[in-house]
């Protein structure tokens, strides 16, 4: 199942030009305030409808203004997940679960099994009599997520469905999100938040004024350049890795496509995949070798470009080996002390590794 969309919509003041593709998985939409992705996602959703559009989901076509296609929202096996959860108050959760059943189409209505499948996968299961009032923010926000996929959508899109919640309930709900990820439905998750997406997304989508300015593989957008405005003091890429031995000392072995990376000892067993997390402002950049220094994690590589960033410092994206990049951000009076070019080989000192993700298995 995937979908593709091209879209051109106006609206007084702003204009939606885009167009993308989104496979099994979380495709995470993600843009500055004013960007276009509720725009986007409600042009999917169809609860908009867009001057000019083609949205094709698993082989179905929902929107073809050429051809005076429309399907209205119900008819589009889509199931959407608000910032608040919009359940409906006067039914129990089990109500709204129900609710959300009624949508399946006949043949696919979740069966009894599949019901308690999915109440256990979200944790609900001691919360079925209760109504949405007397729940948590995060609870219901998962009751949420139930619903819309106890309608057996082709799709799910969630706008922002963290938002909301303080980071205690974000940290509750994320890995809910995660084994939702892992059912392979496509899910397109509209968020600010990099971290977020560094932890769930496969795919970016990158928006800015209603245009899509990067979008592909979760590491190759978040280590280009152009998404820097947007990401601000957050612009880092991903890298990924797999624990190659745990030292006498307490530290992790991991080996990348980069070199091996040291990290303090996440409790995993050897083999287990990880998805590093390395921010522009922690990658320190030397023309030789450093000796005599503290920083533990030193990788080679080569100056692939440098960019102006938004503040005044340069963002230098390095490659490292044939399968991955980093970004590192130093001010402009460094790249002429230095005397920085595209091509030259260089040290990156990693000031900071964070794990933004443990690969499900
Ligand atoms: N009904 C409308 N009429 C006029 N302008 C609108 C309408 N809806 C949205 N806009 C404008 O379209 C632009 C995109 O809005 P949209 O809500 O899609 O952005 P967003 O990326 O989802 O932002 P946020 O992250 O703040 O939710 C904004 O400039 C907004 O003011």
């Amino acid at each position: 199942m995937s979908l593709s969309a091209t879209i051109h919509h106006r609206l007084p003041g702003f204009t939606l030009d885009a167009a993308f593709s989104a496979g099994p998985g979380v495709t995470a939409l993600f843009g500055r305030s004013g960007a276009g992705k509720t725009t986007l996602v409600n042009a999917v959703a169809g609860l908009l409808r867009p001057d000019q559009a083609r949205i094709d989901a698993g082989g179905a076509v929902l929107t073809d203004t050429a051809r005076g296609i429309f399907l209205p929202p119900h008819q589009r096996r889509i199931g959407y997940v608000f910032q608040d959860a919009r359940l409906f108050p006067h039914l129990s959760v089990s109500g709204n679960l129900e609710y959300g059943a009624r949508f399946a189409p006949r043949a696919a209505r979740p069966s009894r099994a599949r019901y308690s499948e999915i109440v256990d996968m979200l944790g609900i299961g001691s919360l079925l009599d209760r109504r949405p009032g007397a729940l948590s923010g995060g609870e219901r926000q998962r009751v949420a997520l139930g619903r819309a996929i106890l309608s057996a959508p082709h799709l799910l899109l969630l706008d922002e469905p963290l938002a909301a919640l303080d980071e205690a309930r974000k940290a509750e709900i994320l890995p809910y999100l995660e084994r939702l990820r892992d059912l392979g439905l496509p899910i397109l998750y509209v968020s600010h938040s990099a971290s977020e997406i560094a932890r769930l997304a496969g795919h970016v989508v990158m928006l800015d004024g209603g245009r899509v300015i990067a979008a592909g593989a979760a590491g190759d957008v978040l280590s280009d350049p152009a998404t820097a405005t947007a990401l601000g003091q957050e612009t880092g890429a991903l890298l990924a890795g797999e624990i190659a031995a745990q030292d006498p000392d307490g530290l992790t072995r991991l080996s990348t496509p980069a070199g091996s990376v040291w990290v303090a000892r996440p409790d995993l067993p050897v083999g287990a995949k990880l998805r590093l997390r390395i921010l522009a402002r922690d990658v320190m950049l030397a023309t030789a070798a450093p000796e005599g220094i503290s920083a533990l994690n030193i990788l080679a590589g080569k100056i692939e470009r440098i960019d102006p960033a938004p503040d005044g410092s340069v963002l230098v994206r390095l490659r490292l080996g044939d399968d991955a990049a980093i970004l590192s951000r130093i001010t402009e009076r460094s790249r002429r002390a230095l005397d920085l070019e595209p091509g030259m080989p260089v040290h990156a000192l990693l000031k900071s590794v964070s794990i933004a993700e443990i690969a499900p298995g």
